[in-house]
């Protein structure tokens, strides 16, 4: 079965933001991965509840907010009320982890717990029985079209171990520098959903892009 495959629109042009996420939606993407960054927990601003909002009427795709932020319990219930099908927050975000996956579930949508590439797996063990998706930072968050860290496969094979010796069943998810080798290969690995930016969006043909990464994570 192929992987799910989550276009990212930090690459995409927001003068014409509708027709780029139709043009993947057709291409066969399920998941819009939408970057939520605060100038603060990382260096760059992006996006933010609104435009959750106005993308939410506009496409059937799943919406996946990979929120980057300081506090990020302040944030929870205006995404969801936005229409964000799933939230992914850092484990690096905040001290209270165990307690904003509970406000998301509450609120009713998906959680994602999300940890940096300088993040042990261990980090997260106590959370893995909430989440329906744990995200593997394969770049260190903040940028769109930086080079994957090929040492964070290791993360992936221990996160399906974990699932099988837990009986779990949440999702694998990789973000950054995911290109037709790096799915390959984390593909592989046992990652199931890929986040891509810059090499679905940078040059042409963003439809021929999402069919390639769709062929090589079957
Ligand atoms: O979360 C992030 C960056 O922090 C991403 O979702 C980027 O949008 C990925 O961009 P590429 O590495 O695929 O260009
Ligand atoms: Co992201």
């Amino acid at each position: 079965m192929a992987g799910i495959i989550a276009p990212s629109i930090l690459s995409a042009d927001v003068t014409k933001l509708g027709e780029d996420v139709k043009l993947v939606e057709k291409a066969g993407a399920k998941y819009l991965h939408i970057d939520l960054m605060d100038g603060s927990f990382v260096p760059s601003m992006a996006y933010g509840p609104a435009w959750v909002k106005q993308l939410r009427p506009m496409t059937d795709l799943f919406l996946d907010v990979h929120l980057m932020a300081v506090h990020p319990e302040k944030h929870v219930d205006e995404l969801a009320k936005a229409g964000a099908d799933l939230i992914g927050v850092h484990v690096e975000a905040t001290p209270h982890i165990h307690r904003v996956l509970q406000m998301i579930k509450k609120a009713g949508v998906k959680a994602e717990v999300v940890i940096n590439p300088g993040t042990p797996v261990s980090a997260i063990v106590p959370v893995l029985g909430m989440v329906d998706q744990v995200l593997v930072m394969t770049v260190n968050p903040g940028f769109g079209g930086q080079a994957f860290l090929p040492e964070m496969t290791e993360k992936i094979k221990e996160l399906v171990v974990y699932k099988q010796e837990l009986g779990l069943d949440f999702d694998i998810e990789v973000d950054g520098g995911i290109n037709n080798e790096t799915a390959k290969l984390t593909a592989a690995a046992g990652a199931n959903v890929f986040v891509a930016g810059s090499y679905v969006y940078d040059k042409k043909d963003p439809a021929a892009k999402v069919q390639t990464l769709l062929d090589v994570t079957k």
